[in-house]
């Protein structure tokens, strides 16, 4: 495939804006926004944020902003791990051609990082397709890692973490080697869906003839403004899911989600590990289950997310606490207590997944399920203990199969001027 440098100062083929940033498409929804009355969009923020969606006083989300929010391919992490997740995702694994080396992958990923640079900006990229034309960046984020056999294929095998050592087999596994690991992992989430395939589309076109697609899986979540207030998503069963996720103002947040900087590999500092599970939820057996009773397998009340125990969504459970009858309230086997960093010596993470529905199944139950990704400074202290708990006794099992895994390397953000995981491939 022909590859050339983007031309950054006139229109390209597909009519999108000139490209000098987010600034033209976000003015233009600026000036909508302005025409429509709406007051107080916020430019700044956290993190990578470059543009927020505004509230309005009393009126709920300005439509217009969706579009906006832009964020930067640059910082000290990747975007896509701290960022909110979007509406819409994709998670890809590329495999590099036979015989590829390690220049062509320093090419491939110089592609790549132009390719979403000039995405998540706002802007289009060489040899653009249209399909994002007229849309905003839409809090675009594409997030890159490399698995275990990228470093053989390369001859890094010496610069492989420790961290990256093959997750061990778990007894209730189900996974399709099809579907699972890869040489390199792309994760692309936006708030507009097309916005989302064009990323996905436009990284397969700059792969050319270097990687090619193993597997790929959709998902999505629930889509900003479709609540009163920002809530909590639900996963497919029903359950407000990511209620005690780690938080950024957690203590020691950035220690257990990120490689410290003097950590090791040395190129992995501001980096973090994700663990990938495509878990397919037995719903027709689940939507059986009475209502106390799917209650008793979370450990928290389907409604709104409250620990059994009671109070609201962010009450803390009561893991000691008993009924009339003696029994705990929350059961010993129930998701939310097995789960619980204080049941596994500390482990936590940080969980940020989509839902997916692939059809239905010859015998007519619904392919759908979570696509689980969590972030950890080392997946041994982090997805292993507890995934090694939930395997013995989580009541969830009956109603879920792991049927796909990935274990990726995920480097720390670009500078300005570098491509990511350059100081993998450059040694520095
Ligand atoms: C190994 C890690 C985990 C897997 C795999 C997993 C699968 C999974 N979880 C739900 C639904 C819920 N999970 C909830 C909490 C929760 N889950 C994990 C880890 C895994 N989940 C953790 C660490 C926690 C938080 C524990 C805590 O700190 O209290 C909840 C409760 C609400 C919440 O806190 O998010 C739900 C609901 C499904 C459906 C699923 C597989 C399909
Ligand atoms: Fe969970």
């Amino acid at each position: 495939m022909h590859h050339r440098t983007p031309d950054r100062s006139s229109a390209d083929s597909s009519g999108r804006p000139p490209a000098s940033g987010p600034a033209p498409t976000r003015r233009g929804l600026l000036g909508a926004a302005a025409t429509t009355g709406v007051a107080g969009l916020a430019v700044g923020g956290a993190g990578s944020t470059l543009a927020r969606t505004a509230l309005t006083a009393d009126s709920g989300p300005a439509l217009t902003t969706l579009g906006s929010t832009a964020h930067s391919f640059h910082g000290t992490h990747q975007p896509g791990i701290t960022t909110p997740v979007q509406a819409h995702g994709h998670l890809a694994a590329f495999d590099l051609a036979p015989g590829a080396d390690r220049r062509l992958a320093a090419g491939l990923l110089r592609r790549w990082s132009a390719t979403a640079e000039d995405l998540m900006a706002g802007r289009p990229t060489t040899e653009d397709t249209g399909v994002a034309r007229d849309a905003g960046p839409s809090s675009l984020t594409v997030t890159f890692g490399f698995g275990y056999s990228f470093f053989d294929a390369t001859g890094l095998a010496e610069d492989r973490p420790d961290a990256l050592a093959p997750l061990p087999a778990f007894s209730a596994d189900t996974l399709d080697a099809r579907r699972s690991e890869g040489d390199l992992w792309v994760q692309i989430g936006a708030d507009d869906a097309l916005v989302a395939f064009h990323a996905l589309r436009a990284l397969q076109r700059a792969a050319g003839d270097a990687a090619s697609v193993r597997w790929q899986m959709t998902g999505f979540n629930r889509t900003p403004g479709a609540t009163a207030r920002p809530m909590t998503t639900r996963n497919l069963m029903g359950q407000v899911d990511g209620t005690n996720n780690l938080k950024e103002s957690d203590e020691d947040f950035a220690g257990r989600v990120f490689v410290p900087d003097g950590g090791e590999p040395s190129w992995m500092a501001g980096g973090s590990y994700a663990v990938v599970r495509r878990i397919r939820m037995l719903l027709d057996d689940w939507e059986e289950l009475d209502l106390t009773s799917q209650e008793r397998v979370i450990g928290r009340r389907k409604a709104d997310g409250a620990p059994l125990t009671g109070g609201e969504e962010t009450t803390p459970l009561e893991l000691d606490a008993t009924g009339p009858d003696g029994r705990p309230v929350i059961p010993a086997n129930a998701h939310a207590r097995i789960t619980a960093p204080e049941a596994n010596g500390g482990a936590a993470m940080l969980r940020r997944s989509f839902s997916y529905h692939d059809g239905f199944r010859d015998d007519g139950a619904p392919d759908a399920g979570l696509l689980f990704v969590c972030w950890q400074a080392d997946p041994r202290r982090g997805f292993v203990p507890v995934q090694r708990k939930l395997d013995r006794g989580d009541a969830l099992s009956a109603f879920i199969r792991h049927e796909a895994s990935g274990l990726f390397a995920v480097p720390g953000g670009p500078r300005p001027g570098e491509y990511v995981g350059q100081r993998l491939i450059e040694g520095r």
